[in-house]
């Protein structure tokens, strides 16, 4: 069966018309690339053909290249198009060396490849909101159809850099300003403008400019080489173990140095070696387990249509309730912020106010926007106007009789239908709704701090919550532009559960006298934004007692207990926000290691009655990051053994986005799947001999181990708590 085509439709004004069709998003799979290929060779030699417009079906010009067929290619099973065959035989010799002039009508997205093609057409129009943009980078390739070489010469090279390193698009109006595009024009005008336009150039009232040969746009030599410098130490900083926005700059400097033409060939040679690359292969997969943490089997396969939420409540002012208060209102939502006196209530809505001003700080958000924003807010001291919301979001400090009354008292005050959700982050939810009677309309909605900015939304669903009500949180978390996460009930449900190790490996090999800052620093090059006790200090000792306290009484065989952090948070060092924890801060927040550390470690080894290993104090870095993961890797087998995650993916991005975990590494199963479950089993079974129960491989490593299968592969028998 074919996937997409084009189609050709000949106008009395003598404009070929050809669409691309390949829904959802008209990408180029190698179907379309040939039917393209086609539909150019008969508009070429149609004399009733003058000049010709491409367009995308439905409101979009195209996404670009067919993401789905990378896997095929990578695996082998569809043949790759051959280097050259795309950018130089179609897009260059057929369409932008063509005797008559081809204009891009664009609407929607013009994105990779889709842009490519419309950069290779004589002229480009668009619509206002079009996207025009080269991502490729974001996927582990460079642009592959002549993206390095057009975007340069058509917007100059600083722009195109920054289009392509960061995978920025840019919309109509901007692109206009750029002369990516040539005119702007409404959606209704779009084709008719496009036609006039090719018979313009035709008939030389429009030039007729053919990109790959533009010059204008391009700094001098000497210039371009330094602003390519550049770029390259800024990439290289930006992502030190990341090779290809390097090999993207390169294809550029060929074709800045040694002519389009060379450019275009250098660009077909890296693109078709990255394609292979494990980078690309991670980045593809987080691209489709991304999209598909909103496909939950038994839920949203039932047809349920998700309700209006038109207002909503949240409990609680702090860091997170303020976070969420601000991530509802950027969306349109009212939200009441409910707290327990004056002082904290001002204190919440003051901190909701500096979130939004920090936008309009940063470009993000007008004056008059702001005013608008905030206007959605209201606060208020009781439950009085809580008579008229569709949903909570209960957001106060982690404790257990705490949330009961709260509960207990929302299901007085909130009309039936009201979804009751938790912020919590670690405490079972059956447990939140003992003294209610409406488990059904129960549900945790965890945030990550700072909630109006980490994009995951870990939505908790017990078995008593209903269907319906996990559809609604699913829209909302669409509508704040979340990437949400569908998981059971338990204590710290799947990102906390299983990165509680995290933490825990880092302390027991400090307690043996592994280097604090070297585990850090052997973390951070791994690529986490930072190191468990960075993190730990950023956190908050408070918290991390809490937690700990938390999986100590849930999980006791396999929390590792030490009294380090207690002991560092009794002499008043409790992270960051005391200016010492694991490190010591300056008034700018700079993190500096701090030698005093080491009495406090000693102490805690005395506690503890462990001694100095010396094989421990001499980790290389591998060995650390397979000491510090490999736990987290267990933890979340466990985790979806037990069906608190439906699929391995999920857990890749809740890993990805709750955690920092590397995506170019494709999440943490992905990650454990590179290196084989026979390893990882093996590496645990002899620091479990060696350092006790907390390295033990649970039964489903084991049994994945023993049979050679991935970790991430499906269970026959799914145990399901869902
Ligand atoms: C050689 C070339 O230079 C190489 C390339 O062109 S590589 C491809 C470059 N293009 C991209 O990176 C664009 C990737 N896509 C996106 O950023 C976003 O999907 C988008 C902005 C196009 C649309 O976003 P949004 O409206 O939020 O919808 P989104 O859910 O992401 O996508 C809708 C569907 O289209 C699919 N899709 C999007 N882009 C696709 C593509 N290029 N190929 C195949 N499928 C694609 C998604 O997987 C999703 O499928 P699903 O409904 O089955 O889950």
């Amino acid at each position: 069966m074919n996937k997409g085509r084009t189609i050709l439709e000949v106008g009395a004004d003598g404009v070929a018309l050809i669409t691309i069709i390949n829904p959802p998003v008209n990408s180029l799979s190698i179907d379309v690339l040939n039917s393209l290929k086609e539909s150019y060779e008969q508009a070429l030699q149609r004399d009733d053909v003058k000049a010709i417009v491409v367009t995308g079906a439905k409101g979009k010009f195209s996404g670009g290249f067919d993401i789905t067929a990378f896997g095929g290619i990578q695996g082998g099973n569809t043949p790759a198009p051959k280097p050259g065959f795309v950018s130089v035989e179609i897009l260059s010799d057929t369409l932008e060396g063509a005797k008559k002039p081809s204009v891009a009508a664009i609407d929607g997205l013009a994105l990779g490849g889709g842009l490519e093609v419309a950069m290779a057409c004589h002229a480009r129009i668009s619509t206002p909101n079009a996207q025009l943009g080269l991502p490729e980078l974001q996927l582990g390739v460079i642009p592959g159809f002549g993206g390095t070489q057009r975007l340069p010469r058509l917007v100059g090279l600083s722009k195109a850099l920054e289009m392509m390193l960061m995978s920025k698009p840019v919309k109509g109006e901007e692109a206009l300003s750029l002369g990516l595009v040539d005119a702007v024009v409404s959606g209704n005008e779009l084709v008719n403008t496009a036609r006039r336009w090719a018979l313009d150039i035709l008939e030389h009232r429009r030039p007729w400019v053919v990109s790959l040969y533009k010059t204008d746009k391009l700094e001098p030599l000497g210039e371009a080489r330094e602003i390519l410098k550049f770029a390259r130490t800024q990439a290289q900083r930006r992502a030190p173990n990341l090779n290809h926005p390097l090999f993207c700059i390169d294809a550029i400097e060929e074709g800045i140095v040694s002519g389009p033409r060379a450019g275009l060939w250098k660009e077909a040679e890296v693109f078709q070696g990255l394609l292979h690359s494990d980078i690309c292969k991670s980045l593809v997969h987080i691209f489709f387990a991304q999209r598909g943490t909103t496909k939950v089997p038994g839920v949203t396969d039932l047809g349920l249509v998700p309700r209006r939420i038109n207002k909503v409540a949240v409990l609680g002012g702090g860091l997170m309730g303020s976070g969420i208060a601000t991530a509802l209102v950027l969306s349109n939502y009212p939200v009441i912020l409910k707290e327990v006196n004056e002082k904290f209530l001002q204190a919440g809505i003051g901190r909701v106010k500096a979130n939004l001003q920090s936008r309009i700080k940063k470009g993000k958000m007008t004056p008059e926007k702001f005013e608008k924003t905030f206007s959605l807010l209201k606060g208020v001291l009781d439950y009085e106007s809580f008579r008229d919301v569709d949903m909570v979001i209960e957001a106060v400090i982690e404790n257990v009789s705490l949330k009961q009354q709260i509960f207990s008292d929302l299901e007085k005050y909130c009309p039936p239908h009201c979804i009751l959700a938790s912020n919590t982050s670690t405490i079972d939810l059956n447990l939140i709704g003992e003294r209610t009677r409406s488990h059904d309309r129960i549900i945790g909605a965890h945030f990550f701090s700072p909630a109006h900015v980490m994009p995951l939304l870990e939505i908790v669903r017990t078995q008593k919550t209903s269907f319906q009500v996990i559809v609604d949180l699913l829209d909302v978390g669409k509508m704040i532009k979340k990437t949400p996460v569908v998981v059971g009930n338990c204590t710290g449900f799947a990102v906390n559960r299983m990165f509680f190790p995290y933490t825990q490996a880092a302390l027991l090999l400090v307690e043996r006298g592994t280097d604090v800052y070297q585990i850090d620093k052997a973390i951070t090059k791994f690529g986490m934004p930072m190191g468990p006790f960075r993190l730990c200090d950023l956190v908050g000792f408070g918290v991390a007692i809490a937690t700990g306290t938390q999986f100590i009484m849930n999980f006791p065989e396999r929390t590792y207990k030490t009294m380090l952090i207690p002991i560092m948070q009794e002499d008043k060092r409790a992270g960051e926000t005391t200016r010492k924890g694991f490190y010591v801060y300056n008034d700018k927040r700079k993190a500096s290691p701090d030698p005093e550390i080491k009495k406090y470690i000693e102490k805690a080894r005395n506690i503890s009655g462990v001694t100095i290993d010396l094989k421990l104090t001499k980790l290389s870095d591998k060995d650390i990051i397979e000491m510090v993961f490999f736990p987290v890797v267990n933890e979340a087998c466990r985790v979806l053994a037990e069906g608190i995650a439906v699929k391995a993916a999920d857990l890749d991005i809740s890993a990805v986005m709750g955690m920092g975990f590397p995506p170019y590494r494709g999440g943490i199963m992905f990650w454990a799947d590179s290196l084989g479950s026979k390893y990882i089993y093996s590496r645990l079974a002899e620091w479990s001999n060696m350092y006790g129960e907390f390295f033990k491989p649970c039964a489903y490593l084991a049994d994945r181990a023993t049979k050679g299968t991935p970790l991430s592969s499906p269970m026959e028998q799914a145990k399901s708590r869902l």
